[in-house]
């Protein structure tokens, strides 16, 4: 018995000596240059996605002199931030700038004065170190029709060696698909924490689609979730592309420095103004300044500094550069939060998570609970259900399985969506006995289009965001018709067999309830109450060809009409890709890199 204890007690110690040291413990140095100097041959404003990737890529080259300056502070501050896991406590965070769209007409009806809840990350890495990190590029007819639309160089054929050229795939079968990256900084895993996993995809076999990668060569069917996760961690762009490069001496990465305005003069950008230490400063930029603040940020910077729409920048005094629709166009995917019973206990639960077992098991071991999100598998479909893989068509519908019993009170405030308080008095009810998972069907390719404008011209002022929610009077029919899947999906023998019922009726199918449950009208009136974000704004500063009425950027993501100035960011984007807006996001700035070092 006692050499039982001693053999165990050993065999213990070596296993978590073992795992401490195959642990990410090197997160890098933080060490930051605490000076800016006056000057460089490119400033880049925004280290998150896309702008750690061109900060990195550019600094490769020892003759490119950088500086990556940054609104949010380190991402070591907040251990939720590597902790894959705690992703959803990240919102309101520190490292949340927190936006709020202006209220929504024709959606949101659920929440609060009708404002969606937009949280963006104001940290090193931004929205990649505070998003749920799925991994997922987008489809082939999606940048495909970027180029037909006048963005040359942007096909799926161009833009695929960029894609690969960030990954490190760690899925085996994948090692050796021709259309995936092994050599790249960014980690790309299939996290699994549930047995829930497995039949979401034994589902889609029901149904008669393809288990497929669905970063692969064909999108259309259902696949495992992959994830910039890698033991247990987040990958954020900031982690994977700056920190293993801080010490090169020609790249200075300045945290908590708040850019105000692009310096233009005699229409070239010579420069930035920014807020640093409670002061304020100018940088000067040798070859290029290059906007990578987002989606939101982007754009307020350029109107803040002279180029926009000519009657919006009047209006507020704000002599026009260049006149140009920043702010329009703003494209954004929305989802549908679907909850269904089942009577198994497979799904996370509050007690589950804070359970000593799992808290440890993560603690030693980065494994359990704690190392992924409960977003486990995803599925990719067209608008007609009947339609199973037919080449030359783009997906219409995303779904998104999450694993977590998320509806018992203790979970009331664990996902900050601006619902008013009487939806969550109905929705957090739940007692532990009565498990739930919940699928978020998703609108990729919504047709209503919205804008950034000004509230004001001081820089700190948020400005105005109205993505104009089901406007398009299609997204609404596409977003039944996306229920309508999951309601086929909910209806397969294996959903079934684990207690899944389409007849079941959630507490906050009530406020429809003046309509027949489950017909159109009721689907409709549940869509216009419950539109969530998926967190994917996009294409505020758009890119398209010399004499396109609706492009900020040329293909080369320069800003028409002024020289020396480029945005590299979501906002680039011709039009929201089918998919989650990470990876894209990345690509943009692996792209945009070569562009510049060819220039
Ligand atoms: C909660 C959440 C969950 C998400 N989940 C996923 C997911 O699972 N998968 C996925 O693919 N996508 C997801 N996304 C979306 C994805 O993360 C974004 O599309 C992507 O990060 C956008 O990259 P970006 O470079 O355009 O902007 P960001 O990554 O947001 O970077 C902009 C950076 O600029 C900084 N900045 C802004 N203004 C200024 C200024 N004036 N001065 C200095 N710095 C400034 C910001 O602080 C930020 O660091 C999610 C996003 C969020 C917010």
């Amino acid at each position: 018995m006692e050499k039982l204890v001693v053999t165990t007690i050993v065999v213990g110690v070596i296993a978590y000596v073992y795992h401490q040291s195959a642990l990410n413990t090197d997160r890098g140095n933080t060490g930051f240059p605490s000076k800016l100097k006056t000057s460089y041959d490119y400033i880049i404003v925004g280290a998150g996605s896309s702008g750690s990737v061109l900060a990195s890529r550019l600094t490769e080259d020892p003759d490119n002199d950088v500086v990556l300056l940054e609104a949010g502070g380190s991402d070591e501050t907040n251990p939720n931030i590597y902790k894959a896991g705690a992703a959803p406590m990240l919102l309101r965070s520190d490292e949340d700038w927190e936006y709020y769209t202006v209220p929504q007409k024709h959606a949101c009806r659920a929440m609060k004065e009708q404002r969606s809840f937009w949280p963006r990350g104001r940290v090193l890495g931004g929205s990649s170190s505070l998003n749920w990190m799925v991994y997922i590029r987008g489809n082939r007819h999606d940048y495909d029709s970027w180029a037909e639309e006048g963005c040359d160089g942007w096909s799926y054929k161009d833009v695929l060696p960029y894609f690969m050229k960030s990954e490190d795939i760690q899925i085996d079968e994948f090692k050796i698909s021709e259309y995936r990256g092994k050599d790249g900084p960014l980690p790309v895993t299939r996290p699994n924490v549930t047995p829930m996993q497995k039949l979401y995809i034994d589902a889609g076999k029901d149904l008669g689609f393809n288990v497929i990668d669905c970063n692969g060569e064909d999108q259309i069917g259902f696949c495992w979730m992959q994830s910039t996760i890698k033991q247990g961690e987040r990958w954020s762009s900031y982690r994977s592309f700056i920190k293993p490069h801080l010490a090169r001496p020609n790249l200075h990465v300045m945290p908590n420095t708040f850019t105000t305005k692009v310096i233009i003069k005699d229409k070239k950008a010579i420069g930035v103004e920014c807020i640093r230490n409670g002061r304020k400063v100018r940088v000067f930029a040798r070859k290029e300044v290059i906007l990578s603040a987002g989606a939101v940020n982007s754009p307020q910077l350029l109107m803040l500094s002279g180029v926009g729409p000519k009657e919006h920048l009047k209006k507020l005094g704000i002599p026009v550069l260049a006149d140009l629709p920043v702010g329009e166009n703003l494209q954004d995917h929305f989802m549908i939060p679907l909850a269904f019973r089942i009577n198994t206990t497979g799904p996370i639960t509050g007690d589950k998570l804070t359970s000593m077992w799992t808290v440890k098991q993560y603690e030693y071991f980065r494994t359990g609970l704690w190392s992924a999100t409960a977003l486990e598998a995803l599925a990719f479909v067209y608008r007609d259900l009947d339609k199973k893989k037919e080449s030359g068509e783009n997906s219409d519908i995303q779904v998104h399985t999450f694993s977590a019993h998320g509806l018992t009170p203790p979970m009331r405030e664990f996902f900050p969506v601006n619902y008013m308080e009487e939806v969550k008095d109905k929705m957090f009810t739940e007692t532990d006995d009565i498990e739930t998972v919940s699928f978020y069907p998703v609108i990729i390719h919504p047709k209503s289009r919205g804008t950034i404008r000004l509230r004001s011209t001081d820089p700190f002022d948020y400005p105005d965001i109205d993505p104009h929610y089901l406007e398009d009077e299609d997204d609404v029919q596409l977003a039944i018709q996306s229920i309508r899947f999951v309601e086929k999906m909910v209806g397969t023998n294996t959903m079934k067999s684990i207690g899944m019922d389409v007849n079941n009726r959630f507490q906050t199918y009530e406020f429809c309830s003046e309509h027949e449950f489950r017909s159109d009208k009721f689907w409709e009136c549940y869509v216009r109450h419950f539109t969530l974000t998926v967190y994917h704004p996009t294409s505020t500063c758009r890119m398209g060809g010399k004499d396109d009425p609706s492009a900020v950027v040329d293909p080369q993501l320069r800003v028409k009409g002024i020289s020396g100035l480029r945005v590299v960011d979501a906002s680039v984007m011709r039009n929201v890709p089918g998919g989650n807006t990470n990876a894209p996001s990345i690509m943009i700035g692996e792209k945009a890199a070569d562009l510049i070092r060819k220039s």
